[in-house]
């Protein structure tokens, strides 16, 4: 095996394509790496065809997005992770796991469409799970009338402004993945246009090296030979083949006996990077996304907390009915989802619509903190969104 190592020459960022399903998510995603990819001679973008991104024999089958993809590009001043998230309502739970890891994301809406349910939810969920900063794709731009494109733009930024984005100032981009991938120079230089808004309106966020390492596990896959493999993106910290860690769910301290990003070898993961480790002596079947790796000792996952909850109305795709005390949905806190018990206090019940204050005893120890945001569901919705204010 003599595969090359990465080599860090630029600033690295994870972004990811969400929205609504047939939106055009995964055709943008593919266009996007075909456009760098055939900037010059000395790209460093591989292109990665429509159907390399949405591989698996069901999702050709029935021609939308189940699971979440990884693929990695460059432009002249990033490299950057890119998720292609599902759109389809029964996937959420897919996307919710893809944008936990995200620095920022771009909303594909088509122009045709609108704004649809899971437009909505998508940025919803993006907020709750701390993505700050998103870019629209307004797609298939090619195929949209002029004013009817003017409506559309109109309401997205009205969506982002009611969700915290600051709706006005976003960048809307219009795009056409399709035409694009074509290669027709206009629409290639729309995707272009869409890179460079990128590049330029999400920062580069701040990234805690000095912290222990914490890793939330995406993905668990075997190696032949080699052993178990977990993935995510690093939420901070450093790792390095050979450090110790504790695998928070499972249970287990191993040793990192490995480490790639997209195939490439490294011998330091830091916050940020998405990541494969390897890990020495566990089982397959031990370790599941939702667990978190970590530097042994650095956290005490817990079980019991409070927080803020908005209980979704019933408009936003949420309940038309109340929650009560007693109440257990599950709890989609960074790549986890754990159900869990919700007490209101004295208020008891909460309806609609409502910003409430609920105590949540988990059905398993989790790594918590005060900050950490999360995703209420229940029954294939969103039926909440909330945010830890104590834990213990
Ligand atoms: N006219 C036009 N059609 C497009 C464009 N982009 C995508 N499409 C078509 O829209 C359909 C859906 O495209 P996908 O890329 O699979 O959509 P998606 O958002 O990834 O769908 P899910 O992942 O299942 O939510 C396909 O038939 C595409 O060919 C575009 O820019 N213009
Ligand atoms: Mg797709």
């Amino acid at each position: 095996m003599s595969k090359t190592a990465y080599v860090r020459t630029k600033p690295h960022l994870n972004i990811g394509t969400m929205g609504h399903v047939d939106h055009g998510k995964t055709t943008l995603t593919a266009a996007i790496t075909k456009v760098l990819a055939e900037r010059g001679a000395d790209s460093t973008t591989q292109y990665v065809s429509f159907d390399r991104i949405d591989r698996a024999p069901e999702e050709a089958a029935r021609g939308i997005t189940i699971n979440i993809a990884h693929v990695e590009y460059e432009t002249d001043t990033r490299h950057y992770a890119h998720v292609d998230m599902p759109g389809h309502a029964d996937y959420v739970k897919n996307m919710v796991t893809g944008a936990a890891q995200l620095d920022g994301a771009i909303l594909v809406v088509s122009a045709l469409d609108g704004i649809m349910p899971q437009t909505a939810e998508h940025v919803l969920l993006a907020r709750q799970v701390g993505v700050d900063h998103i870019v629209v794709a307004l797609n298939k731009a090619d195929a949209g009338e002029e004013e009817l494109t003017d409506l559309v733009e109109l309401e997205v930024r009205d969506l982002l402004t009611a969700h915290g984005y600051g709706g006005d100032a976003v960048p809307v981009v219009r795009v056409s993945g399709l035409r694009a991938l074509e290669g027709d120079p206009r629409w290639t230089a729309s995707v272009e246009a869409l890179l460079d808004a990128v590049d330029t309106y999400v920062p580069m966020p701040e990234r805690y090296l000095d912290a222990p390492f914490l890793l939330s596990v995406e993905n668990v896959l075997t190696i032949t030979g080699r052993g178990t493999v977990v993935t995510g993106a690093v939420e901070r910290g450093t790792v390095h083949v050979g450090d110790r860690v504790e695998v928070l769910g499972a249970s287990v301290e191993t040793v990192v006996t490995g480490l790639e990003t997209f195939g490439k070898p490294m011998d330091e993961a830091q916050a940020g990077d998405n990541v494969a480790l390897l890990l020495r002596g566990v089982a397959r079947d031990t370790v599941r996304r939702g667990h978190v790796v970590a530097a042994p000792g650095s956290v005490v996952p817990a079980r019991r907390f409070s927080a803020r909850v908005y209980v979704l109305s019933a408009r936003e795709g949420g309940r038309s009915t109340p929650v009560a005390t007693g109440y257990r949905p599950q709890f989609y806190i960074r790549t986890a989802d754990v159900v869990g018990d919700v007490d209101l206090g004295e208020v008891a019940v909460a309806r609609p619509g409502d910003t409430v204050t609920m105590t949540v005893e988990l059905g398993r120890d989790v790594p918590l903190e005060t900050g950490l945001g999360f995703a209420i569901r229940e029954g294939g919705r969103t039926v909440g969104a909330g945010t830890v204010t104590t834990v213990g």
